[in-house]
């Protein structure tokens, strides 16, 4: 059975500020895979899930999230694709004049949801995350790092997405809040059967959580795989950031693959 596609991308190609970001990237993400993008600092990973989320649009090349072109939508078709779409950005982006209550009723009033309805779906998606009630109406700034990250989560998941995008989930968090929000992550996931895409620098936290690993150097997609199978792409940039540790533990090793014949990308 062949699983359907989530999100396309063709033939990628991003300028920013005159200079080239990404040089011809395909890739594709399954229905209920879940894609980390990994790459070093200034890659083009924020980007690429940017493009994928319809906050910007490549200077070429195409993409497609559930069926739909973002960049060739009238700006209603943009606003109701994006309803199914749920985004934690890499610090939150919480408003921080509203109650941590209010942060997750903002997505469901602007689905014009009446206020009850919204506040009660709200409180039951905060309760999903681990938010006592005694935390409902404290502001952003009263909440510890990780609180803030479990927010963002559940007003991401107010509208009940299809595909969820995390950007950074564990970044600025000490390890043991790290670890739980990536527990958190999978449990949600397994929960609602997400399809998902992170951009991340903590592989090996969220390895129990990713299928398959995306690697941008060099402008390009120079991997895309599981892990088994990147470790064993013989790329300078693949070998140190995976280095002995992936290498050694990835597992099951099916013949390793490269660009975009991982995927069977075009
Ligand atoms: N609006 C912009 N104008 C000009 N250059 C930009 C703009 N946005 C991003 N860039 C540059 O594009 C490159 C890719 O940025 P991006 O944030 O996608 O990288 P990244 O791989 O996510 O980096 P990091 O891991 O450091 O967050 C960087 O060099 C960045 O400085």
């Amino acid at each position: 059975m062949t699983v359907p596609i989530a999100i396309q991308l063709s033939h990628i190609h991003t300028v920013l500020g005159g200079r080239v970001i990404h040089d011809d990237i395909s890739l594709q993400v399954a229905t209920g895979e879940v894609l980390a993008l990994v790459g070093g600092s200034g890659s083009g990973k924020t980007t690429l899930l940017q493009h994928m989320i319809g906050l910007t649009e490549p200077a070429a090349g195409s993409v497609t999230v559930l069926g739909e072109r973002p960049g060739q939508m009238s700006f209603m078709r943009q606003r109701a694709l994006r309803r199914r779409l749920g985004v934690v950005f890499q610090f939150g982006a919480l408003f921080g004049s509203l109650s941590v209550l209010e942060n997750v009723m903002l997505p469901l009033k602007a689905a014009r949801m009446p206020a009850d309805v919204a506040s009660m779906v709200a409180r039951l998606k905060l309760d999903e995350v681990g938010i006592a009630s005694a935390d409902l109406h404290k502001p952003p700034s009263a909440l510890s790092g990780g609180m803030v990250k479990r927010v963002a989560l559940a007003r991401s998941l107010a509208l009940d997405p299809e595909l969820l995008f995390l950007d950074e989930p564990t970044s600025g968090l000490d390890p043991l809040s790290a670890q739980s929000f990536v527990d958190l992550i999978l449990e949600t996931r397994q929960r609602h059967q997400l399809t998902a895409v992170m951009v991340t620098h903590d592989l090996a936290r969220m390895r129990r959580l990713v299928d398959r690993v995306a690697v941008l150097a060099d402008r390009k997609l120079v991997a895309i795989g599981t892990l088994a199978q990147i470790c064993q792409v013989q790329h300078p940039f693949i070998q140190s950031y995976f280095g002995a540790e992936f290498a050694t533990t990835a597992g099951g090793n099916p013949p390793a693959t490269s660009g975009r014949d991982a995927a069977g990308e075009s």
